[in-house]
């Protein structure tokens, strides 16, 4: 039987861009909408096409929706740096919250039945006690997880009325590349932590600066609980096939492997892998970051019966650093 068609926003991106591969695997027929604002054509696979659009511009999202047959949205469009939001929270509300309200609205009118949503861990804003489970107070400390966690809201409230079911990840975060080398992190000017460290490997950095040595933490660095991105887009998938199974119920599932990581931790992992230590700067605190983020995956094994793959931390490392390896300056 033919699958129904999925639109992907930020497919383009690289998050997006490997669970556009992951269904493109899976044989689901996939439409991409991206501006490029941080997206590259070519993460996008030959024979999906990719429309150049502002997932915030209602009239065109309108239109895109009435020429494809949408049944789902995989909303992974916008904008993705905590400081950042820090400094221009106006801006990362825009793209993020009122942009989604948009795509909703656009959504709605061409009667989509099924929306899944990129959230985030930094819902939880700094908790006092880790692993989180997707009850744990959500009070956000930046912009950007206020912009996320009010996106919920949105989608909680429209979905109350009948208009479509949702699905909510919560991704902790995500580091490494496609096993197969296809897609990776390729933005300019990142600023994830393991992805600099790679360029700091690779020579395409001289140094990579530690945020922060005073946290209280066993080591002093901010803990995180990194999961491998392919490992991330399976869950899509499986999200993506109980929204369509069970079209009365919807659910806000974490994704995380459970496993905390200090910087200095991922740093050591990676000197291990790489085989040369990469030159590390202490330095002071960055605006925005908890000291600590580890999810409790319980639900999102329970209830998607979701099977990580690439869990251990040299995997993820190694996978980032043979991408970053092949990546041009
Ligand atoms: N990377 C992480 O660790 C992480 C963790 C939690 C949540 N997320 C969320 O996952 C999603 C994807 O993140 P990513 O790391 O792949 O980032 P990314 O920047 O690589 O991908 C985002 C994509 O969305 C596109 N985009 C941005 N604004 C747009 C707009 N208004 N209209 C159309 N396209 C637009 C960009 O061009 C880009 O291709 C984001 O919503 C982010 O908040 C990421
Ligand atoms: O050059 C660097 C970059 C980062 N860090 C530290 O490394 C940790 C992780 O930082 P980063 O990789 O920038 O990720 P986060 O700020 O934790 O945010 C990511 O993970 C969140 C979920 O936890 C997502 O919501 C965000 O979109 C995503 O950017 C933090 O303690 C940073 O201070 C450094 O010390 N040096």
């Amino acid at each position: 039987m033919t699958k129904p068609t999925i639109l992907v926003t930020g497919g383009a991106g690289y998050i997006g861009s490997h669970a556009v591969l992951a269904l493109h695997d899976a044989g689901w027929p996939v439409v991409v909408a991206d501006n490029l604002s941080n997206g590259r054509r070519e993460a996008v696979p030959e024979g999906v096409p990719l429309i150049e659009v502002d997932v915030g511009d209602a009239p065109a999202m309108e239109r895109l929706l009435a020429d494809h047959p949408i049944t789902a949205i995989m909303h992974f469009a916008g904008s993705i740096v905590v400081p950042e939001s820090v400094t221009d929270p106006h801006y990362y509300y825009r793209n993020n919250t009122v942009a989604s309200h948009a795509l909703m609205g656009a959504a709605m009118k061409a009667g989509v039945r099924h929306i899944l949503f990129s959230s985030t861990a930094a819902a939880y804003g700094a908790p006092e006690k880790v692993p989180l489970d997707e009850d744990s107070a959500t009070r956000p400390i930046n912009p950007y997880g206020w912009s996320k966690l009010m996106t919920e809201q949105m989608l909680r409230d429209v979905a109350a009325t009948g208009a479509f079911n949702y699905g909510v990840l919560r991704y902790f975060n995500v580091a490494g590349a496609d096993p197969e080398g296809r897609s990776g992190q390729a933005s300019k000017g990142a600023t994830h932590l393991l992805k600099v460290a790679c360029e700091a490997a690779v020579g395409k950095r001289t140094h990579v600066d530690v945020f922060g040595t005073d946290y209280p933490t066993p080591d002093g660095t901010c803990i995180r609980d990194y999961i491998h991105v392919s490992d991330l887009a399976s869950a899509h998938v499986l999200a993506l096939e109980a929204l369509i199974a069970n079209p009365s119920e919807s659910f806000t599932l974490n994704c995380g492997y459970g496993q905390g990581t200090s910087v200095l931790e991922m740093l050591d992992a990676l000197d291990a892998v790489n085989g040369t230590p990469v030159k590390r700067v202490l330095g002071e605190r960055r605006a925005g970051d908890p000291p600590q983020l580890v999810a409790s995956n319980r639900r999102l094994v329970e209830r998607l019966g979701w099977q990580p793959r690439f869990a251990d931390t040299a995997t993820i490392i190694r996978s980032a650093l043979e991408w970053e390896r092949r990546l041009p300056s």
